[in-house]
């Protein structure tokens, strides 16, 4: 192990400092004996089912997406928040895209405010109410909405709101990367297409796609630290100063929205993750590293289990359905 790795592993507290020894000492053998410890992590995150808690206690989750070629996928995003276990699910999306959604779900509360002229005063409205806030899914790159969106990204930062931004956000930041670059409550989460874009848009040099650790490295280093998680085979979970993989088995079925479960799940998991760490429950630990690994590990165990279901015809509608039993198989058993 090298000396700047024992250095970095120095800060940790001595729970995290035993899990990534045991990574580095043992190898790709120890990858079960990772999962697991991280997995003990996003346990002790999750906050109690009790009576003493009122309507809203347990997570306050807003999407911003929704256009009139995309529904689906802020939709995905939302429930998947509520069905982890979020008390209130907003969407803020176009005119045009409030009604198809409300219509997917009596349970979600829907804004059609996105393209409205004081779209960002009506955002900000709800701000204060919100724990966390995921940008992206079925945004759409129309330059109004991206203004809109990175206003609304501006704002959570100075409210300190953990900021997820997925899909047509992470348009946003290649175009702009200082909208979120530095901010250690934000996370990206770019399937393979959207990372090469950013990294290439930050690097300005074509990306060595054949050592993506270090790639994952590198790029989050350059947008000053920020959790970023590299979506693939493995999932490659970084903070810039260490790698952690996600290689919970999940299937070989690669339907459209899988994204947006992972993005709407991690949103409430950041909240708690970040409460968690205000709490003093998760000493010395980066609370979106253990959000990002909680979120990757329960949509490939819902793809997997999905998948045992229905096979082929597995739809990210069908890994929905699973979240509840896997998030308890997962961290509740
Ligand atoms: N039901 C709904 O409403 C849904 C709506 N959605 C929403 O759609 C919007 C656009 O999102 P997007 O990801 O489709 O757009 P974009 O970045 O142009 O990528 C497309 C190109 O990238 C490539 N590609 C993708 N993955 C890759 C990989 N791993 N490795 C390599 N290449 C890869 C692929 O290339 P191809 O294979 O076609 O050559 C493809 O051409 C966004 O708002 C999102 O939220 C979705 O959430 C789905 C459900
Ligand atoms: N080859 C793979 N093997 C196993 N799991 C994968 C694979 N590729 C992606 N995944 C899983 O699927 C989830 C979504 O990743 P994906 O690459 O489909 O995102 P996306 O393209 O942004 O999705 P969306 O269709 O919502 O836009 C991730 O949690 C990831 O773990």
């Amino acid at each position: 192990m090298t000396r700047t790795v024992w250095t970095q592993l120095s800060a940790l507290s001595r729970t995290y400092r035993l899990v990534f020894e045991r990574y580095y000492n043992l190898g790709s053998t120890s990858q079960r004996g990772m999962d697991d410890d991280i997995a003990s992590l996003v346990r002790s995150i999750v906050p109690p089912l009790t009576s003493k808690k009122h309507k809203g206690q347990d997570g306050r989750i807003g999407i911003i997406g929704g256009c009139q070629d995309y529904t689906g996928a802020p939709y995905f995003a939302a429930i998947s928040a509520l069905k982890v276990g979020a008390d209130l699910s907003h969407v803020f999306c176009t005119k045009d895209a409030a009604t198809v959604i409300k219509s997917y779900s009596p349970e979600l509360i829907v804004h059609p405010v996105l393209d409205s002229p004081n779209a960002v005063e009506e955002i900000e409205k709800w701000l204060p109410r919100l724990h966390s806030l995921v940008v992206g899914p079925g945004l759409g790159r129309e330059e109004s909405l991206l203004k809109t969106a990175k206003e609304v990204i501006e704002k959570s930062k100075v409210r300190d709101i953990p900021v997820i931004v997925d899909a047509d956000g992470l348009w946003l930041v290649t175009q702009q990367p200082s909208v979120i670059q530095g901010y250690q409550k934000g996370i990206l989460t770019p399937n393979f297409m959207e990372f090469t874009r950013l990294y290439e848009a930050l690097h300005h040099e074509p990306m060595d796609s054949g050592d993506r650790q270090r790639s994952v490295m590198q790029l989050s280093a350059a947008m000053g630290n920020i959790t970023l998680v590299l979506k693939g085979e493995q999932d490659l979970i970084t903070d810039g100063s260490r790698v952690i993989s996600c290689s919970t088995e999940g299937s070989g079925r690669r339907c459209g929205g899988q994204g947006d479960l992972l993005s709407g799940s991690m949103g409430l998991l950041a909240h708690w993750a970040h409460a968690a760490s205000a709490a003093g429950k998760l000493k010395s630990v980066n609370p979106s590293l253990v959000a990002a690994f909680g979120a990757c590990s329960l949509t490939r165990q819902c793809n997997s289990q999905a998948f045992q279901r229905h096979g082929r015809s597995t739809t990210t509608s069908d890994m929905i359905h699973e979240i509840g039993s896997a998030f308890k198989k997962l961290f509740e058993s």
